[in-house]
C-alpha cells in the first residue's frame, strides 16, 4: 500500500486533477492520498493558500473581504465545471468558507490557520467527488475523524504520537482515502495548520502510521536535482539520496521537500520517492536509509537567503564558564532558534533567520548582551546567504573544503563563515546575499559540471 501526496501544482486545475486520478487509477496500490490545496498555474498565478491569507487578514481588521472571497470561490468555480461537476460542490465550498470567516477572532493565529486550512480541506472534498463520478471508490477522511492529533499552541504544531493507531486503521478503509494536508487537530478540537509547504508532513505521517510500503510525492519536478533548477540550468538529477541527505538539502533551500516531513518516514524506515505529476513515468528520486556512494562526494548543493549574524566580542571569552549558555539564554527569551554558532576565542557568532527578528527583540538583545553580559563589542548584520555542500561521502574526502573555497574564490565573494557539522555530512558557507548566485552557480561547476551523475 502506498501513501501519495500530491502538491499545489499537481492540484493547480482541472486538467492537473485529471492526471491525478490518472496516476491514482493506474496502480491500484495508491490508497491513501494527501492534498494540497490548488497551486501555481503558471509562474505569475496566485496560490489558492496565499488568496486564503489576504482573505483573512481582510477579515481580521474588519475590513470588507467580499472581492478576496470571490477570487477563492472562482478558483473552485472553474475547477469543479472543467471536472463536469454539478454545482452542489460550490455551495458547499461557500458555506464553508462563510462559516469560517464568522469564527470568533479573539486568536488571530488560529483564525488564520483555520482559513489557511480550507484550502486543502475543500480541494480533498472536491477531488473525492471527481474520483467518485468516475467511478471510483473514494471516501474524503476529515483529519479530526482520521486522527491527525497536533499539539497546542502557544508550542510549534507537531504531530502528537496519540493520534497514531487511529491513523493506521485508514489502511483497512475500503477504496481510495481523500485526505487533506496542511493541518491537524488538537485533543480538544482547535485546528492548527504546520507551516508552509506542511502538507508534504501529513503525508509522511500517514505513510508512517499506515506502514506504507512507499511514500510518493508528486510535484512538477521530474527528481530532486543537485542544485535548484530555477538558478542552476539543466543540473543532474538525484536518483537516490539517504534522509540525511535531503534533511540537509531541504533544510538549506530545496523547497521541493518540507524540511520536517522526514522525520515520521525515517522513523519507520518507509523510503520516499519524489515523482512528476507531469511525468509519471520519470524514475524520480528515491530516499532511503543507506545507499550506494559513488565516486562523487557531494550529493547537492542548496543556497538560501534570509539570515542575520549576531556578532559577539569580549576579550577572555574562552576562560568565561557558561558565556555561550548566557548568550543563547538571552535569544531563548525572545523566542528565537539559532542555526549556527561559530566562534572565535573571544568572539562567538549566532546565525538566525530573519523571520524570528523584529526591531523590539533586536534592540532588546543588543541591550542585554552589552549589560549582561558584558561584551565588549555587539551588532547584528544582516543580508546574509547559506550555501550548503550536503553528501555522504564528504567525510571520506580530502580536499573538499578547500575545492570549495577555491570555486568560492572565483567569484569574488568573501566567506563570511564556514561551518561543518560533527557528521561532516553537510558543510555550510555564509556568504553575502548578493553573491549568493554567482556562488551556487561557480560551485556547481566545481563540483557537477564535468562528472556524469554517479549517484
Ligand atoms: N534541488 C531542487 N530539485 C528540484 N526542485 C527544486 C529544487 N530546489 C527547488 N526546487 C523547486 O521546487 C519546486 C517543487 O516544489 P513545490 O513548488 O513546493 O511543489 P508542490 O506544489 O508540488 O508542492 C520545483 O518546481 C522547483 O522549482
Ligand atoms: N498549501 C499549503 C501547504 C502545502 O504543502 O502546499 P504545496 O504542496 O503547494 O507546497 C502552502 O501553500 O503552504
Amino acid at each position: 500500500m502506498k501513501v501519495c501526496k500530491f502538491g499545489g501544482t499537481s492540484v493547480a486545475s482541472a486538467q492537473q486533477i485529471k492526471k491525478v486520478a490518472n496516476i491514482i487509477h493506474s496502480d491500484s496500490s495508491r490508497k491513501i492520498i494527501v492534498v494540497s490545496a490548488p497551486g501555481k498555474r503558471h509562474s505569475d498565478d496566485t496560490k489558492v493558500t496565499d488568496l486564503l491569507i489576504l482573505l483573512a487578514e481582510k477579515a481580521l481588521i474588519g475590513q470588507d473581504a467580499e472581492s478576496e472571497l470571490q477570487q477563492v470561490l472562482a478558483r473552485y468555480e472553474e475547477i469543479a465545471e472543467e471536472l463536469g461537476l454539478d454545482g452542489s460542490m460550490n455551495t458547499v465550498i461557500e458555506k464553508d468558507l462563510r462559516e469560517r470567516l464568522s469564527l470568533d477572532k479573539e486568536d488571530p493565529i488560529l483564525f488564520m490557520d483555520s482559513l489557511k486550512a480550507s484550502g486543502e480541506d475543500n480541494n480533498a472534498k472536491l477531488i473525492a467527488a471527481y474520483l467518485q463520478s468516475i467511478g471510483m471508490e473514494a471516501t474524503y477522511v476529515c483529519p479530526k475523524e482520521g486522527g491527525l492529533l497536533v499539539n497546542e499552541r502557544p508550542q510549534r504544531v507537531q504531530a502528537l504520537p496519540e493520534g497514531e493507531e487511529l491513523l493506521a486503521e485508514l489502511r483497512n478503509r475500503r477504496g481510495i482515502i481523500v485526505f487533506p494536508g496542511f493541518f491537524g487537530y488538537t485533543k480538544d478540537g482547535t485546528l492548527r495548520t504546520f507551516n508552509r509547504g506542511g502538507s508534504d508532513i501529513t503525508g509522511s505521517l500517514l505513510a508512517a502510521a499506515t506502514g506504507a510500503e512507499l511514500y510518493e510525492n508528486f510535484t512538477d519536478v521530474d527528481s530532486v536535482f543537485s542544485a535548484n533548477p530555477n538558478v542552476v540550468e539543466q543540473p543532474c538529477a538525484i536518483h537516490t539520496m539517504t534522509y540525511r541527505e535531503m534533511r540537509e538539502l531541504s533544510y538549506a533551500g530545496f523547497t521541493v521537500f518540507h524540511e520536517e516531513a522526514l522525520r515520521p518516514a525515517f522513523l519507520r524506515s518507509i523510503p520516499v520517492c519524489i515523482k512528476n505529476t507531469n511525468n509519471p513515468s520519470a524514475r524520480g528520486t528515491m530516499i532511503v536509509k543507506e545507499r550506494e556512494c559513488g565516486s562523487q562526494p557531494v550529493v547537492g548543493i542548496a543556497a538560501d537567503d534570509g539570515f542575520s549574524t549576531l556578532f559577539v566580542d569580549k576579550y577572555l571569552m574562552n576562560v568565561e564558564i557558561g558565556f555561550g549558555r548566557r548568550l543563547l539564554q538571552i535569544l531563548e527569551d525572545e523566542e528565537i532558534p539559532f542555526e549556527h554558532t561559530p566562534s572565535g576565542i573571544d568572539n562567538m557568532s549566532v546565525i538566525i533567520r530573519d523571520t524570528f527578528l523584529t526591531e523590539e527583540k533586536e534592540a532588546r538583545i543588543l541591550h542585554r548582551v552589552k549589560e549582561d553580559l558584558d561584551a565588549d563589542d555587539v551588532y547584528f548584520r544582516r543580508d546574509y546567504s547559506m550555501v550548503v555542500l550536503v553528501g555522504e561521502r564528504m567525510r571520506d574526502t580530502t580536499g573538499l573544503t578547500a575545492r570549495a573555497a577555491t570555486a568560492i574564490a572565483k567569484t569574488g565573494a568573501s566567506i563570511q563563515m564556514i561551518n561543518q557539522g560533527s557528521t561532516e555530512v553537510s558543510l555550510v558557507f555564509g556568504i553575502h546575499k548578493k553573491d549568493e548566485t554567482d556562488v551556487l552557480r561557480s560551485l556547481y561547476d566545481e563540483f557537477f559540471q564535468t562528472a556524469i551523475a554517479r549517484v
